[in-house]
């Protein structure tokens, strides 16, 4: 699966129609087949009356040639054409006058006065704009959608909810809002974002045959990842191979009544293949590692020059272990914002300079000291959700604007950008960026975040460079999410339960 924007999509469609070759409408004749085929299948049979409302570009003209093909397996259906003046592209022409013979009722549409009211029953389908929408929807169109939403009937729409761009965030402005999307041949980088899962509904897509050949000439702007990347990351252990090749990572986690965020992120980092594996918590949670963990190692705060206290005790702070044995460094699951803990931070940014991983606290800590961030080791992982963010980079009106800026904040201090969500993206220093495919809601639950960043810090320190460590933890990450709730159920997933399943996600990736 890719994911491409509508002006690329748009050349898809034009290099298939010429090098298949094949004509723009039997193209469209293939798309509102395959749509016409899913209806059939997907609907009830009760169900077998539609509403088709119709723009005059050719997001319309599937409408039309939808209708055609439902009547001709016995549906009822009325179509609707919503007026711009323009007399509609060359193939609406052609489906309208396809369409003209057949007894299906053909209304015109020009003033919310003469809008219809849809029946109880009876299936929607929204065929007015699709990856054409350039503009925000403003009068009779926005009018229009907002009596399809207003509807209690199920709406469908083809290819994209009418309204919502293509490329990026539609909000604040509206658009259709559909319990299923048919959306043509690959995704299109706005149906990835969260902020669009109310339109977007149930998103399904449909092979219409455009040729394969075509994606080895174009560059996305961004890609997936997936089973074939992951595949391409993982290395064998050799047969020959000790301990001491697979590097020793340091965790700085936990602080008093968090020491779950630290046992979560340890466990987690000990599965995805360290040599071994060191934690540096504060002094009252060094029994619950050790018992919670006894396959990592504790280390201990010298605190050399100030006294002992009990804050200090349930804190990190004081003197950091000698850094140069760690290949890397994983910090910030429960650590809290305590001063000697934001002292420690600094101090670790001024002393190892390999690239590390940055989360929960260790991003509050540097929400509030921004001058650290030109210090920060180069492709350090930074794995903020939105919330974390947003007290990194300021508010953002919408969802691309925060993806855009972590992209540049990536390039620009070169670092790598996790934005944790339904589908993370994966700002890389070079400008790429990757949209994660695997995970569910069951991991929608506090503590998922921590085995994440564990994940990233054994795999960093198991010798992964820091760009196949986000895209293989992250990928892999949700992969033991799915294969926790298929055990577990949707609801029972713990976020240890994601760190006992990431074996499973690896023998899946390696088998
Ligand atoms: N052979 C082809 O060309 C194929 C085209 N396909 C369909 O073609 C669609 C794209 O068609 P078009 O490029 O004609 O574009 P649309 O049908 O999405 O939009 C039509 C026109 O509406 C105008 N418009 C944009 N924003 C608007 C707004 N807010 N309010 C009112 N008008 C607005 C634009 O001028 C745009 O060109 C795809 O989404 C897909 O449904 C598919 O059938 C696949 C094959
Ligand atoms: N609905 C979901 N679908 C896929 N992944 C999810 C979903 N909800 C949460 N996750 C994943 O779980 C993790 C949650 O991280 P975070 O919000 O930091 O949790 P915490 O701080 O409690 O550990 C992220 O990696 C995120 O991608
Ligand atoms: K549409």
């Amino acid at each position: 699966m890719v994911v491409l924007t509508a002006d690329q999509v748009r050349a898809w469609d034009r290099f298939t129609i010429q090098h298949e070759p094949i004509s723009s409408i039997n193209l469209m004749e293939r798309a509102a087949k395959c749509c016409t085929e899913w209806l059939c299948t997907n609907l009830p049979s009760s169900q077998s009356s539609y509403y088709i409302f119709c723009g005059k570009g050719n997001n319309g003209a599937d409408g039309l040639a939808i209708a055609r093909m439902l009547y001709e397996v016995d549906r009822q259906v009325d179509v609707f054409i919503l007026e711009f003046g323009s007399s509609g592209t060359a193939e609406f022409q052609q489906n309208l006058q396809r369409l003209h013979p057949l007894p299906v009722g053909i209304h015109y549409i020009q003033t919310g006065s003469g809008f219809p009211i849809v029946p109880p029953g009876v299936i929607i389908i929204d065929a007015l704009l699709g990856t054409g929408t350039t503009r925000p929807v403003e009068g009779e169109m926005r009018a229009l959608i907002e009596l399809i939403n207003a509807s209690p009937n199920p709406t469908i729409s083809i290819d994209m909810p009418s309204g919502l761009f293509a490329d990026q965030s539609t909000i604040p402005f509206s658009s259709v809002r559909a319990a299923f999307t048919l959306t043509f041949q690959c995704l299109k980088p706005a149906q990835l974002l969260a902020e669009n899962a109310a339109a977007i509904g149930d998103l399904q897509v449909m092979d219409i045959g455009l040729l394969p050949r075509y994606l080895n000439q174009v560059q996305p702007e961004y890609e997936l990842t997936g089973k074939t990347l992951s595949q391409s990351i993982i290395r064998p252990r050799n047969n020959f191979s000790h301990k001491g090749e697979f590097g020793h990572a340091l965790l700085l986690a936990g602080s008093f009544g968090k020491m779950g965020a630290a046992v979560l992120a340890a466990r987690a980092c000990l599965r995805c293949g360290p040599g071994l594996l060191s934690c540096f918590v504060p002094e009252k949670g060094i029994s619950i590692m050790q018992m919670a963990v006894p396959e990592a190692m504790v280390v201990r705060s010298t605190n050399s020059d100030h006294e002992k206290t009990n804050a200090n005790d349930e804190h990190l702070g004081g003197d950091l272990p000698p850094l140069h044995q760690y290949q890397t460094i994983g910090c910030g699951p429960g650590i809290g914002t305590n001063p000697a803990t934001v002292q420690l931070f600094k101090e670790l940014i001024a002393n190892f300079r390999k690239p590390m991983v940055l989360d929960a606290d260790a991003l509050n800590i540097l929400s509030q000291n921004q001058d650290l961030f030109p210090s920060l080791p180069p492709f350090s992982i930074l794995t903020p959700h939105p919330k974390e963010f947003e007290r990194l980079a300021g508010k953002s009106a919408n969802e691309t604007e925060r993806i855009n800026k972590a992209r540049e904040l990536a390039k620009k201090h070169q670092l790598i950008f996790v934005l944790k969500g339904h589908h993370s993206l994966i700002a890389m220093p070079g400008g790429s960026a990757y949209f994660n495919m695997s995970g569910n809601a069951s991991m929608a639950k506090g503590g998922s975040g921590d085995v994440l960043t564990g994940m990233l810090t054994g795999l960093l320190c198991r010798g992964y460079t820091p760009e196949q460590a986000a895209l293989l933890g992250v990928h892999l990450h949700g992969l033991a999410g799915e294969f926790a709730s298929a055990d577990l159920g949707m609801e029972s997933v713990l976020a240890g339960d994601i760190s006992d399943h990431i074996a499973k996600a690896f023998i899946y990736l390696t088998s």
